[in-house]
């Protein structure tokens, strides 16, 4: 099955306030999707609604393929050590120890897999929620603000791995402020 990720008259209301509405969309293998616009204009919102972790307000989002969101919060048990906590997800998904040692080496984390999650840094927190996105091996990835708090090397790969991922025949959906060096991507500015 190829995957897709589509979306149909999608508005969204927040603290009684229409952030947007009337989106249409529709993604397929190896597509991409940049999200822009200042703060607050609902950009994590959307990526939440084609999620399925926020309702619209109004439209329809339909999935073929599973899932994955990478936002802000790593998702990752502070307690556990990297690799085990990459690999508790992992698990859930089906995954085994190497997709988990694949997803650390493809963003430079393999060195500090027995490091306990709280102790990471901004950017190795940041880079340990995108290997945790690798790992699940899920076709359709939401990314918001994924190069925050990343160095210019990793930024060249997460560049390298979500163009990897859409070689694949993957889907992503980038929020972004900053430009990010990816292969031609639909636009969808926020305003
Ligand atoms: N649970 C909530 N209840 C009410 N309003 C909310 C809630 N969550 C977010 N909002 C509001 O919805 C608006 C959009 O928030 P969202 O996080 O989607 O914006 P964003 O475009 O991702 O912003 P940024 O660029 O700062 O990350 C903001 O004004 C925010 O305050």
């Amino acid at each position: 099955m190829s995957p897709s990720l589509g979306w149909s008259g999608l508005g969204c209301l927040r603290g009684g306030r229409i952030l947007f509405e009337g989106l249409d969309g529709r993604l397929g293998p190896g597509e991409a999707l940049l999200v822009r616009g200042p703060n607050g204009v609902g950009k994590s919102s959307l990526l939440r609604i084609l999620a399925g972790l926020l309702r619209p307000a109004a439209g329809s989002v339909t999935r073929d393929g599973g899932v994955a969101l990478a936002d802000e919060r790593s998702a990752l048990d502070p307690r556990l050590p990297l690799a085990g906590a990459l690999g508790y997800w992992a698990h859930l998904d089906g995954r085994g120890a190497d997709a988990v040692a694949d997803a650390l080496a493809a963003m430079d984390l393999g060195h500090i897999g027995a490091v306990p999650v709280r102790m990471l840094s901004t950017g190795q927190r940041k880079r340990a929620t995108l290997a945790r996105l690798i790992a699940g091996g899920q076709p359709l990835w939401l990314l918001d603000e994924p190069g925050n708090g990343l160095d210019d090397a990793s930024l060249d790969r997460l560049a390298a791995v979500i163009e990897g991922h859409r070689a694949s025949g993957g889907i992503v959906v980038v929020a972004t402020h900053q430009p990010l060096g990816l292969g031609p991507a639909a636009e969808l500015v926020l305003a």
